[in-house]
């Protein structure tokens, strides 16, 4: 017999659904019943996204909607979009866009800087003040903002000075979110992920993959399915 669906007339908001952990999120959502509006750069890969769900869970009510997360207008779209078709506001909102551009700090360019703190920190800042400002502004009861951070943030890593400023920003971020939105029933969580195999990590170098890998005890990077939030309570709102 399977699970009740424990998300069942949630509507949740993914961006970077397009690809990796934002997928197998929106897999993962959707399989719990709620109606996912995946958000991505790339519309293809967000329809790419949405045919899945079409597919994995009918007659759930999802979409694909295309958005720059380190743009204010372009979310400031986004969310008129999703006011217009759901007449709600979401009740879950994770924020898995993200991007790196990997170089050791003495070769590290200020465009390389700049452009993963505007996608990473600049998107998860834009898109939780957005989705916290359209709950409130409803008067629904919550709900619940989940960033991907990474352990990068916590311990740091060669070639990432940029990623690894991103993501403590997205942690103290998400701190003080959850410090101000809670007195209106929004939770606010950071995931900090090891390594999991996705778009995103093709790009190491093997050498360097082969010795993460050594120090993983399982002797291989997670998988996406593996790292769903849904896992870590995106449903205790
Ligand atoms: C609680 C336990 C924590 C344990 C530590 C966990 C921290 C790291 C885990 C990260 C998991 C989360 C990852 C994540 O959030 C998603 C991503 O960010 S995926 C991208 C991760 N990026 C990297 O790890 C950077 C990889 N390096 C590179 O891309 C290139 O090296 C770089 C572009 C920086 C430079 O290229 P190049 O000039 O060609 O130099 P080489 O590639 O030849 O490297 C020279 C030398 O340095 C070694 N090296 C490079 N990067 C790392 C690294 N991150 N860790 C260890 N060693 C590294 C490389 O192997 C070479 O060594 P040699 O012995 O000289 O061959
Ligand atoms: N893969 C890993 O090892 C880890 C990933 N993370 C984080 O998890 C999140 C997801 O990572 P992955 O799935 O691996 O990456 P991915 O590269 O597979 O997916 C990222 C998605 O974000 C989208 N995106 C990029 N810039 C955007 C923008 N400006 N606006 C909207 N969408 C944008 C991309 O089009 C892509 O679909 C990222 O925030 C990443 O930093 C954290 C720890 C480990």
């Amino acid at each position: 017999m399977a699970a009740p669906a424990r998300l069942k007339s949630t509507l949740a908001l993914v961006t970077g659904g397009g690809s990796g952990i934002g997928r197998a999120v929106c897999q993962r959502l959707a399989q719990e019943g709620a109606s996912v509006a995946v958000v991505d750069l790339s519309i293809d890969s967000a329809n790419d996204t949405l045919r899945r769900l079409a597919r994995d869970a009918p007659g759930q009510d999802h979409v694909a909607l295309a958005a720059d997360v380190s743009r204010s207008e372009s979310v400031r779209a986004l969310m008129e979009q999703i006011q217009s078709r759901f007449l709600a506001p979401p009740r879950v909102a994770v924020n898995s866009a993200g991007i790196t551009r990997d170089e050791f700090l003495l070769r590290l360019s200020e465009e390389a800087f700049d452009s993963v703190l505007n996608v990473n920190l600049k998107g998860t800042f834009l898109i939780t003040q957005a989705v916290a400002q359209s709950i409130v502004t409803s008067g629904q009861d919550g709900g619940s903002i989940i960033n991907m951070g990474s352990i990068v943030g916590k311990v740091g890593n060669l070639g990432q000075g940029n990623y690894a400023a991103s993501k403590a920003g997205v942690e103290g971020l998400t701190k003080t979110a959850a410090k101000e939105l809670a007195k209106f029933g929004i939770c606010c969580n950071t995931i900090l992920p090891g390594f999991i195999a996705t778009p995103m990590t093709e790009k190491v170098p093997q050498k360097v993959l082969d010795k993460f890998a050594g120090m993983i005890p399982l002797g291989r990077l997670g998988r996406p399915e593996g790292n769903s939030p849904v896992r870590k309570g995106v449903y205790s709102l």
